[in-house]
């Protein structure tokens, strides 16, 4: 019996992983994809067109970006519709509007012009009864100065390059939006009660507590 059978883990389900830059979003997508032998859906980061320039100047950039990155993760929504579910996602489509757009928008970053064209869009591909939902949002939470020493770990120049400042609001926010996030059952996972590098073998827990939530999630809504 492989692990997905073993805790009770529907063989159609998707799961995303949400968090703020260098959390280790991308570490346990990859981790519970092989524990699962589920599929990934990943943000592509090399490939992107806009997000070195962004960083380079985000008033210029920031339309741009949040238009590709929501026609990115609309193309992967209709793939993993398309198979059956049966993945795991780095990084929910809630975040794009709800961290980025709407903190580049509060900090003058995207004028009122293009963020209500924007969240127009999301709203309108988005928050409709056709979208489907993921069965679970895993949020992976920790301390500041882990995530920022994960970031300058990871060496991308352009996210290294950026006042610590910019990350520090993006984790504040995290922390604000979550609570009041309800697009879909959530489980929290601290970065301190794992280490999927240090020790693999921690996925069968997790993979454990997966099972248990999403069981506990489907009795309550019975
Ligand atoms: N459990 C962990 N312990 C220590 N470092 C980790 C852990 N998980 C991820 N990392 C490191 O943190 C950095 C960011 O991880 P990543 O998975 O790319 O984050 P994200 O996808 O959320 O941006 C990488 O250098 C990765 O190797
Ligand atoms: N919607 C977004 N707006 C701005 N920047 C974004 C958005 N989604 C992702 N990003 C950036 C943040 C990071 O630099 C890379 C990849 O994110 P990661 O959390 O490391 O997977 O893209």
């Amino acid at each position: 019996m492989n692990l997905r059978e073993k805790y009770g883990i529907p063989q159609n389900a998707v799961i995303t992983i949400a968090g703020t830059v260098g959390v280790g979003k991308s570490t346990m997508t990859k981790a519970l994809a092989d524990a699962l032998q589920f599929r990934t859906s990943f943000e592509n980061v090399d490939t992107n067109p806009y997000l070195d320039l962004f960083y380079n100047d985000f008033e210029k950039w920031s339309f741009h970006l949040q238009i590709y990155f929501l026609a990115e993760r609309f193309k992967e929504q209709k793939r993993m519709f398309e198979y059956g579910g049966g993945f795991i996602q780095d990084r929910s489509i809630y975040e794009d509007t709800g961290i980025f757009a709407k903190m580049h928008w509060d900090k003058g970053t995207m004028n009122n012009v293009d963020y209500e064209t924007y969240t127009n869009l999301f709203e309108a591909m988005v928050m409709t009864p056709y979208f489907p939902h993921p069965d679970l949002l895993i949020y992976l939470e920790g301390s500041i100065e882990d995530i920022l020493s994960r970031i300058q770990e990871r060496g991308r120049a352009m996210e290294q390059q950026t006042p610590v400042d910019y990350w520090l609001e993006m984790h504040q926010r995290y922390e604000s939006w979550i609570n009041s996030f309800n697009g879909c059952p959530v489980l929290r996972l601290n970065i301190n009660d794992y280490d999927l590098l240090t020790n693999p073998e921690c996925s069968e827990q997790i993979v454990e507590r997966i099972g248990g939530f999403m069981q506990q999630a489907s009795i309550l809504r019975k």
